[in-house]
């Protein structure tokens, strides 16, 4: 699975609870306009979305959900039921949090539990040191998606490269996520070591999007 990812484009389509694009079956059409540009494979947040999404497209899913809790600060597949789930609704990978926070349930027992529905664990990392305990923990990959979102992570406007780099010298394999909002960046990303690239906002959030033009043209000030 992983290899069939490699060197490619991964999309994420996602939308917040407050986007007007926040329904299953248009998540299912970003992910087919993105399969059509090429993508290799999709990242899906949410029971629904996976369901609609594995009902359009084979291409490889990586699974995750966003849950708000109110006993950590853990949101990207915080319980291994909810990894299970995700699993058995066809994601083939699915992704969680892995960073050093404290969780409501253990990384091990999350990772045996994703493993046992058959699917593979990407962790979602903020730091070197947390993706190598992902991956002596069991993780199959992981992902600098949650750099700039823990508090003692590097806090940048842009992709986290000395992570990407810190991860190459290190020799871990690595997924390159985050902030990553131009073609350049993500062929940057792989020349930095990179397994495969992840891009959602520059893709798929055309909210976000349009609040980049507008800011650059000022026009947010203008009457
Ligand atoms: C931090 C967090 O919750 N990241 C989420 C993880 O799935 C998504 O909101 C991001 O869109 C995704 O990681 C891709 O990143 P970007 O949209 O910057 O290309």
């Amino acid at each position: 699975m992983l290899d069939q990812l490699r060197g490619g484009l991964v999309v994420s389509c996602q939308a917040n609870p407050d986007s007007p694009l926040r329904d299953p079956y248009i998540i299912s059409r970003l992910a087919l306009a993105a399969a059509k540009g090429g993508a290799v494979g999709l990242r899906i947040q949410g029971f629904e979305d996976v369901a609609a999404v594995r009902a359009v497209t084979d291409l490889p899913i990586i699974g995750l959900t966003k849950t708000d809790r109110d006993d950590t600060e853990v949101y990207i597949t915080p319980t291994a039921a909810e990894g299970v789930r995700l699993a058995e609704l066809g994601a083939q990978i699915v992704a969680l949090d892995a960073t050093a926070r404290p969780r409501p349930e253990p990384l091990t027992d999350m990772f045996a539990a994703v493993h046992a529905a058959g699917a593979l664990v990407m962790g979602d990392v903020s730091t070197l040191d947390e993706a190598h305990a992902a991956y002596a923990q069991g993780a199959d990959i992981v992902s600098t998606t949650l750099s700039g979102y823990t508090p003692y992570s590097r806090q940048l406007a842009g992709p986290d490269w000395d992570l990407m780099r810190e991860l190459h010298v290190a020799g871990l394999p690595f997924v390159a996520e985050g902030r990553l909002n131009t073609p350049a960046d993500a062929a940057q990303a792989l020349r930095l070591g990179a397994a495969f690239v992840v891009v959602g906002s520059a893709i798929t959030r055309p909210d976000v999007i349009t609040g980049w033009f507008a800011q650059a043209l000022g026009s947010h000030t203008l009457p």
